[in-house]
């Protein structure tokens, strides 16, 4: 299949894009560079340089690329950032998608992957976590992207579109070999922030909260490897190609959690074996908006799809993310 992989220069985006030419499949790039990388980019892949929010390029880019399907990724990603600029967000996340949604039903009318992610759920005791739990977002981020959800069913009601929304949860990791990894502008993850402290370019790790209702008193999360994400995607592109699914909603999860704790045991696992010393830590206090536990009911994609993820060691994970972090210090400037 030939496919347009919208946000595809992005951390996620980079890895898919690898997968699924891995998967025998042609990959053309829509991005806009605003958080993307044109060096993630396997060699040959084309990329068209152009904005979500420019319909008529968004409509140009699928009447010259004529794609059998299209992967978005395209988004702003921060939490908190949502939360002060909250117009940039719906612009970018909403209007943007609903311009590539609007030019998909007036060309090709082909299958849509959306990332969707955890956050739609917002605080929830109902852990693990199913899909067809209540959807409260806390932040401007996620109620964006269950906007762009709602807006992708309608589209499906009203002019039979083909979708399936990945909601993924903690997405950590990177290629192993190092090439490709996390690159944001801005390092908010956890699994990043340890391995750049342990490279010297931060002091210490905060551990926000240990008073949390979880056995070790630290947050909880489903940690989820960019690699078995990206071949999430590869499965539900197959899937509608096959037309077996047409309007499917899927957590992208391990099922799952380890704690902040057992995350940052596992990275002083793995630079210690480096010659490194542990990271010093320090408690501080609770990151608000932070649920105590977000686990992933994952069995839904391993049922329909076959979804097997392949990294569900933890010190395994950690360990692909510092590989691309000490070769690659300042992500993709050296
Ligand atoms: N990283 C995570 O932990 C996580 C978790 C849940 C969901 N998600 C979702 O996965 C998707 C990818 O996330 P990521 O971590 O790879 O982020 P990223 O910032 O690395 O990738 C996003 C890509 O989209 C591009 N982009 C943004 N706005 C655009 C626009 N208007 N027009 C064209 N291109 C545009 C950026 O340049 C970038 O290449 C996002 O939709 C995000 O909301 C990510
Ligand atoms: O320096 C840090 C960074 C994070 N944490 C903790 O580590 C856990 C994971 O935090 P991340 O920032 O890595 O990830 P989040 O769970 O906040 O974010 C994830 O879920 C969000 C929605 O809930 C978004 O989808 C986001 O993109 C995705 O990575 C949280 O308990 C957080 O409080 C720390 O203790 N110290």
């Amino acid at each position: 299949m030939r496919l347009m992989v919208v946000g595809g220069a992005g951390y996620i985006g980079s890895h898919t894009v690898r997968q699924l030419r891995a998967a025998g499949h042609e990959v053309v790039v829509f991005d806009n560079l605003s958080s993307g990388h044109a060096q993630a980019l396997p060699e040959g892949v084309p990329l068209v340089q152009a904005d979500l929010l420019d319909a008529a390029s968004v409509k140009a880019a699928l009447e010259a690329h004529r794609p059998d399907a299209v992967i978005q990724f395209a988004a702003l990603i921060e939490v908190g950032e949502s939360m002060r600029a909250p117009g940039r967000y719906y612009r970018n996340n909403v209007v943007g998608s609903l311009n590539l949604l609007q030019g998909i039903v007036e060309t090709r009318k082909v299958p849509l992957v959306f990332s969707s992610t955890a956050a739609v759920y917002g605080t929830t005791d109902n852990v693990p976590i199913p899909e067809n739990a209540p959807l409260h977002p806390e932040s401007v981020y996620g109620e964006t992207k269950l906007m762009t959800e709602n807006m992708i069913h309608a589209f499906h009601v009203a002019h039979g579109l083909p979708y399936t929304i990945l909601r993924y949860f903690n997405v950590c990791g990177a290629a192993p070999g190092g090439d490709i990894g996390e690159a944001h502008p801005n390092k908010t993850h956890l699994i990043e922030l340890a391995c750049l402290t342990a490279l010297g370019q931060r002091e210490k790790m905060m551990i926000f909260g240990d008073d949390y209702p979880t056995p070790d008193g630290t947050c909880i999360r489903d940690y989820i490897h960019v690699q078995d994400l990206a071949d999430a995607h590869v499965l539900a592109v197959n899937a509608m190609a096959g037309g077996k699914a047409d309007a499917a909603t899927y957590n992208v999860g391990l099922g799952h959690g380890f704690s902040v704790r057992q995350v940052l045991d596992a990275v002083d696992a793995v630079i210690t074996e480096d010659g490194l010393p542990p990271l010093t830590r320090e408690i501080a206090p609770r990151r608000p908006g932070d649920p105590p536990r977000l686990v992933a009911d994952a069995h839904r994609i391993v049922d329909e799809l076959g979804f097997q993820p392949q990294f569900t060691d933890l010190k395994e994970i950690v360990r692909t993310a510092w590989d691309w972090h000490r070769k690659h210090p300042h992500d993709f400037e050296r």
